[in-house]
């Protein structure tokens, strides 16, 4: 299918044959793209349609398509990827795309679009979250996982099924409001149906409105420093929000006035703790400049960690009690290893590197369902992916999805076997494609945050039990910034104390 005389911007089918999805070097007729075109559709409409992008022909190859408003180059290999997101990083700023999330995340770190800006605030937050900040958290995530355990036993005390979707983001909004604030926000925050923003923000996505909206702000604003940085897109979509989805809004300013308040208790000294990361927020100072954070960037900060943290985090923790569900021996393998190394007693930091089954099956999970489905860049300059001329301005969006499941790196890419992430099978090819944070400047600012968190949640509860699945067919994925379960994950606890006795004296 190659075609090595393709012109650097030549696309099969040519641009004069109206279509949606052209290929650089795959040589697709035009019918053919017409016909895999048109079955996109029905896949947007039952959630598979990142599964059908992965088989889409010419997977280490440029693909163009066009949709209302916007033009996307997608790659999907790791080659093609890595040079986006790191050989070539500088030349790519995070896309307008983004101003969807910061509808809700301000200026934070995820949605700075100022490379000069977002460094010097990297600077700030990087060293929050260094071992020995992140090590020091993880009796707090022991303790919200085992608080969960213990709600969970008397929620499935009525009809033995819990929404095992919505226990995960309770538990992990327990994780973000014990090590951010250092207090307990789970009252204040449980009106909150973060559901509803997802649902949103994914809206927001499919109409891609922030694309236009973004550009034209960036142009009449053209002449101010900080034009790329500008709020009067995420003004405005907020705005749309409050026609579109008032009650998402809603819930959203509740957040917000939460962590207002949090911010001013620690202002004035009436929250005097400094065990947390707004303690810290507050207290970074830019080794470089001596800068330090201002309480509106605290604020945007505080609220793109809660966006970035949660709903992702909670997303790994449900499809990994859903795939062990559906995988008994790797469920099995969990709980031995669990038991043998922790016996009853609370996992800590240092635990983790004698748990690598408990940590390959959260990795392994997030390579065949990655909570965040892919990311977008615009190019600065021209560049070249693997021989397609890229102009600057294009939209490059990057499908983890497909990366994870591409056949050349992954031997049956579609199989759940958490083998694969033990150190002794991980090649480095293997390695450099599992990019569920992410890779290069941009990556997740707290990736080893969440990894021991998920690991951690995941050996604490498989100390106490096991979850079976209630329904034959794994519930959809929703399609969204994350891809989490679309609706309840309903699953049947079972506590081993009454399963395993003999494994209690383990
Ligand atoms: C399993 C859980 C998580 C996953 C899969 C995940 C994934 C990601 C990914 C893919 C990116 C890169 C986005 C891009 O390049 O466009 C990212 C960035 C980021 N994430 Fe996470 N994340 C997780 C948990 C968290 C948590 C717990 C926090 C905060 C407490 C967090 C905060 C951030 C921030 C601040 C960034 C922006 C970094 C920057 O641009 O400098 N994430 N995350």
């Amino acid at each position: 299918m190659a075609d090595s005389s393709a012109s650097p911007t030549a696309l099969h089918p040519p641009t004069w044959a109206p279509t949606f999805i052209r290929w650089h070097d795959t040589k697709v007729g035009w019918l053919e793209s017409w016909r895999l075109a048109l079955r996109i559709l029905p896949r947007v409409r039952d959630h598979t349609v990142l599964d059908y992008a992965t088989t889409l022909p010419g997977a280490d190859d440029v693909m163009v398509a066009r949709v209302p408003f916007a033009r996307f180059v997608i790659v999907r290999s790791p080659e093609l990827v890595r040079h986006v997101l790191v050989n070539n990083q500088n030349n790519y700023a995070k896309s307008p795309e983004y101003d969807m999330l910061a509808v809700a995340f301000g200026r934070g770190l995820v949605t700075d679009f100022d490379d000069e800006q977002w460094q010097r605030n990297r600077r700030l937050v990087q060293p929050i979250f260094a071992k020995r900040n992140v090590d020091g958290f993880a009796p707090v995530m022991v303790a919200a996982a085992r608080d969960a355990v213990a709600r969970i036993r008397d929620s499935a005390a009525d009809d033995g099924i819990v929404d095992v979707g919505a226990e995960m983001n309770r538990l992990t909004l327990d994780v973000t409001s014990r090590t951010m604030f250092g207090t307990d926000i789970t009252g204040p925050m449980s009106e909150v149906v973060l559901e509803r923003l997802l649902r949103f923000f994914g809206r927001g996505f499919m109409t891609n409105l922030s694309h236009p909206l973004h550009n034209i702000s960036a142009w009449v604003l053209q002449r101010r420093g900080d034009a790329a940085n500008s709020r009067v897109p995420l003004r405005i979509m907020r705005a749309a929000g409050w026609v579109i989805e008032p009650r998402a809004m809603r819930d959203l300013r509740h957040a917000e006035r939460v962590v207002d308040g949090l911010i001013a208790d620690h202002r004035s000294g009436r929250i005097a703790r400094k065990d947390n990361l707004l303690a810290l927020l507050m207290d970074a100072e830019d080794p470089e400049t001596g800068y330090r954070y201002s309480d509106q960037e605290i604020h945007d900060e505080l609220m793109t960690f809660i966006g970035a943290g949660m709903e992702t985090t909670a997303t790994a923790l449900s499809w990994v009690w859903q795939l062990l569900a559906e995988h008994p021996e790797a469920r099995e393998r969990l709980r031995v290893e669990v038991r043998a190394v922790l016996g009853d007693r609370a996992a800590t930091a240092e635990d983790l590197e004698r748990l690598p089954w408990t940590q390959a099956v959260v990795a392994e999970t997030m390579r065949l369902l990655p909570p965040v489905i892919g990311l977008a860049r615009t190019a600065k300059d021209y560049d070249n992916l693997g021989g397609y001329e890229i102009k600057p301005g294009t939209t490059v969006a990057v499908i983890l999805h497909a990366l994870h499941h591409h056949q050349g790196v992954w031997d049956r890419p579609e199989e759940f076997d958490p083998s694969r992430f033990l150190p002794e099978h991980l090649a480095r090819e293997q390695k450099r494609a599992a990019i569920p944070f992410g890779a290069g400047k941009r990556m997740c600012v707290a990736s080893s945050f969440a990894s021991m968190e998920a690991a951690l949640v995941v050996a604490t509860f498989a100390q106490q039990l096991e979850f079976d699945a209630v329904r034959p067919d794994r519930v959809r994925r929703q399609i969204s910034f994350t891809g989490g379960p679309d609706g309840p994950l309903p699953m049947r606890p079972r506590f081993l104390a009454e399963a395993h006795p003999a494994d209690t004296a383990v």
